[in-house]
């Protein structure tokens, strides 16, 4: 079977050999990549935990009555952003929830004790303090975003992103973890990947595997996400995420995505996504993540030596020496990456606003990165 025929059924990747299907992943990676994996060094910042929609998987969203629901003060997210840059950071990962405002009234008085009547406009003004008072990229996973809300991100974002999830519609109705919530609606995600494309936005998404999808919807939305890459170029990164469960959750007792399933999913991706899209997977959310890199992965996305994975934080992070060691025994090298990848580093298009790229060159410069970073814009 050629790669054509391979990316366009769905019966092989559910049903056809796994090891032919990875080795055929890895040779993808293998031409475009290399044998290097890389990683961004960030600290991760929970802006506000409250949020209007209520997943079925999350234990991150607090209700706004719970004594843990919380905003960060400016305070708090500038001393986080210290204490990663001395530890070495480059990006700062601001997470958070979509929207309370909209739905909460004790969210609406916590912003605006804060001084604002929205969240993205704090977020904005944090970003922008991250990049005043230290030396760190702010990368930007908020969800769905309007126009207006990308408009005002843009100028203080070196990269955002929004995982996709799934293009599954049933997922949605009562019973399911999509169940009311507005920005989990597949149209609703769709046309934020399509927004951050039209202006041009580097962008992460990804899929959230094993919360009920079938393995032909995870072949539907890497189409997706491959059309709209065709049409805009904007995206950097691609997320194979695997459920976790946890006791606190609607869905505690949901099976979580078994590793044949995860492998499949990431070798199948990486067949149907272009090249140039690097695929991502996390490292601390299977004991056996290094069998990732046989299905085709190149990174591992963020890890921090500072704070927690505060949407998995059962999770610990790798030690970023032994991820280097694992690597390294499996054949390959570990590399540290910027937030934006280097292809978007350029003033040949309009991916990034001046002031970002002027930052990103000044740290591809001083730490080593500069000839990796040059050798995969070259690759890429
Ligand atoms: O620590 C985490 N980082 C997450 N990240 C961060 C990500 O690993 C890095 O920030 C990007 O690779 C940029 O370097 C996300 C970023 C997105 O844009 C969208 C979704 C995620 C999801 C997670 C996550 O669950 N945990
Ligand atoms: C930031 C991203 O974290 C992911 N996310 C949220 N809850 C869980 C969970 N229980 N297990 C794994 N990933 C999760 C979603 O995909 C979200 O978009
Ligand atoms: N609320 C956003 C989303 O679900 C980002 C963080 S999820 C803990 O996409
Ligand atoms: S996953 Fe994101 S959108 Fe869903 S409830 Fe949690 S914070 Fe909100």
């Amino acid at each position: 079977m050629n790669t054509q025929s391979l990316s366009t059924g769905t019966a092989w990747a559910e049903a056809g050999d796994l090891r032919a299907l990875m080795s055929r992943a890895a040779q993808i990676r293998d031409a475009q990549w290399g044998r290097t994996i890389t990683y961004s060094r960030k600290a991760f910042v929970p802006l506000t935990n409250m949020c209007r929609d209520t997943c079925g998987y999350c234990t991150f969203v607090k209700h706004p009555d719970s004594p843990e629901a919380n905003i960060m003060t400016p305070e708090e997210v500038l001393a986080t952003a210290q204490k990663g840059e001395q530890e070495g950071c480059k990006e700062l990962l601001f997470s958070l929830g979509e929207k309370p405002e909209l739905r909460y009234a004790k969210a609406r008085a916590g912003l605006e004790r804060l001084g604002y009547s929205r969240l993205t406009d704090y977020l904005r003004d944090m970003c922008e303090l991250v990049l005043e008072e230290t030396t760190l990229l702010p990368h930007v996973n908020a969800g769905t975003l309007t126009d207006d809300e990308i408009d005002v991100l843009r100028p203080v974002a070196a990269s955002m992103g929004m995982m996709l999830e799934t293009v599954s519609r049933r997922l949605t109705r009562r019973g399911h973890p999509h169940f009311a919530c507005p920005d989990k609606v597949p149209v609703q995600r769709l046309r934020t990947l399509e927004r951050a494309g039209e202006k041009q936005v580097p962008f992460t998404t990804g899929l959230l595997i094993g919360i009920g999808e079938s393995y032909a919807e995870r072949i539907e939305a890497l189409h997706a996400i491959n059309a709209a890459h065709a049409r805009h170029g904007h995206i950097q990164e691609v997320i194979i995420q695997n459920f976790q469960r946890k006791p606190d959750i609607e869905m505690a007792q949901h099976p979580e995505p078994t590793l044949e399933d995860m492998l499949r999913t990431i070798a199948a991706a990486r067949i149907i996504l272009s090249p140039d899209i690097s695929l991502q997977a996390p490292p601390n959310l299977s004991a056996r993540h290094i069998a990732y890199l046989e299905a085709g992965i190149n990174d591992w996305g963020g890890i921090s030596p500072v704070t927690i994975d505060f949407i998995n934080p059962q999770h610990e992070w790798p030690e970023i020496r032994s991820l280097d060691r694992s690597c390294t025994e499996a054949g390959f090298e570990l590399r540290e990456r910027l937030t934006v990848y280097p292809r978007y580093l350029t003033t040949e298009t309009d991916f990034i606003n001046p002031a970002v790229l002027r930052r990103a060159h000044g740290m591809a410069g001083t730490n080593g990165l500069a000839r990796e970073q040059r050798h995969m814009g070259e690759t890429a």
